[in-house]
C-alpha cells in the first residue's frame, strides 16, 4: 500500500556542501525529527549510492521517516524507498509508473504552469515547485521561479507542492506564507554547522504559518 507523504520540511542530501558524509547527514536529520529525507548524489558510482542508500534506507524505517531516491529507479526498487524523485529530464512519469508500480510514490520536478498540469495529470504524487529563489546548490540552474509560481501551484494543483531552491532561514516565511504541504531547504541545512538547530528555529519559522 501506498505510505501517505508526511508534511513539514523535506530534507534533501548533499555530501558536497557539507563536512560530512550522506549517512552521518541522515542521521542528524532523523535525530532532528525530520519525517521526509530526499538521496540525492551527483558524485558517486552506482555501487557507492546503492551502499549508502541501503544504510539509509534501515535508517529510514527505524525513524518511520518518509525515504525517496532521487533519479536511480533501479536503486529505489532494490532498496525499496518509498519514493523516487524525477526532474524533467529524467525518465517520464508515465515510463516511470510502469517499472515502480503503483505503491512507490513518484515526486515530478517542475518549474512553470504547464509542468505541474501534466505532471498532475499523469499521476505524480507530489511536485516539486522551484526554484524559488536563485540557488547554486544545482548545476546548470534555470532562473528563479518566484513566489508567483508557487502561489500559482498552491490555488490550482492539487497534489502536494514541495517548495525548493533558494530557501534559507532569512527567507522561509516568505514561503511558509503560502502554505505548501512541504519546504525544503538543501544547503542551509546539511551546510550548518549544527543541523539540529538550524531545524528547530526553521520548524520555529513554519509553525507560525501552519
Ligand atoms: C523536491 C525536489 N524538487 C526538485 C528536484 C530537482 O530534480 P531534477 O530536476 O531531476 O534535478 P536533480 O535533483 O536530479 O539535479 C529535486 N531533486 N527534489
Ligand atoms: C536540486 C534542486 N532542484 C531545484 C528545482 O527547482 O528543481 S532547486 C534545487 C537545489 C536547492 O538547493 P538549495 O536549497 O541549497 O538552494
Ligand atoms: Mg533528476
Amino acid at each position: 500500500m501506498k505510505k501517505k507523504i508526511p508534511q513539514g520540511l523535506y530534507a534533501i542530501t548533499a555530501e558536497n556542501f557539507s563536512k560530512k558524509n550522506n549517512v552521518e547527514i541522515v542521521k542528524e536529520l532523523l535525530d532532528s525529527g525530520i519525517r521526509i529525507i530526499q538521496y540525492r548524489e551527483k558524485k558517486k558510482t552506482k555501487f557507492e549510492k546503492l551502499k549508502q542508500c541501503e544504510t539509509i534506507r534501515q535508517l529510514t524505517l527505524s525513524y518511520n521517516c518518509f525515504f525517496i531516491v532521487n533519479d536511480d529507479i533501479d536503486i529505489a526498487m532494490s532498496v525499496h524507498s518509498d519514493g523516487i524523485h524525477l526532474g524533467q529530464d529524467d525518465l517520464p512519469l508515465l515510463k516511470a509508473r510502469i517499472i515502480v508500480g503503483q505503491d512507490m510514490a513518484i515526486g515530478i520536478s517542475t518549474h512553470n504552469p504547464e509542468q505541474a498540469n501534466k505532471a498532475t495529470i499523469n499521476g505524480a504524487d507530489y511536485i516539486g515547485v522551484g526554484p524559488i529563489f536563485q540557488t547554486f546548490t544545482k548545476e546548470n540552474m534555470i532562473d528563479a521561479v518566484g513566489l508567483e509560481y508557487l502561489e500559482y501551484c498552491v490555488i490550482h494543483i492539487k497534489i502536494p507542492k514541495v517548495a525548493i531552491g533558494g530557501i534559507k532561514l532569512s527567507n522561509l516565511s516568505r514561503v511558509a506564507k503560502f502554505k505548501p504541504e512541504n519546504i525544503c531547504m538543501v544547503t542551509e541545512i546539511v551546510g550548518s554547522k549544527n543541523i539540529v538547530e538550524t531545524i528547530n528555529k526553521a520548524k520555529k519559522i513554519i509553525n507560525d504559518y501552519y
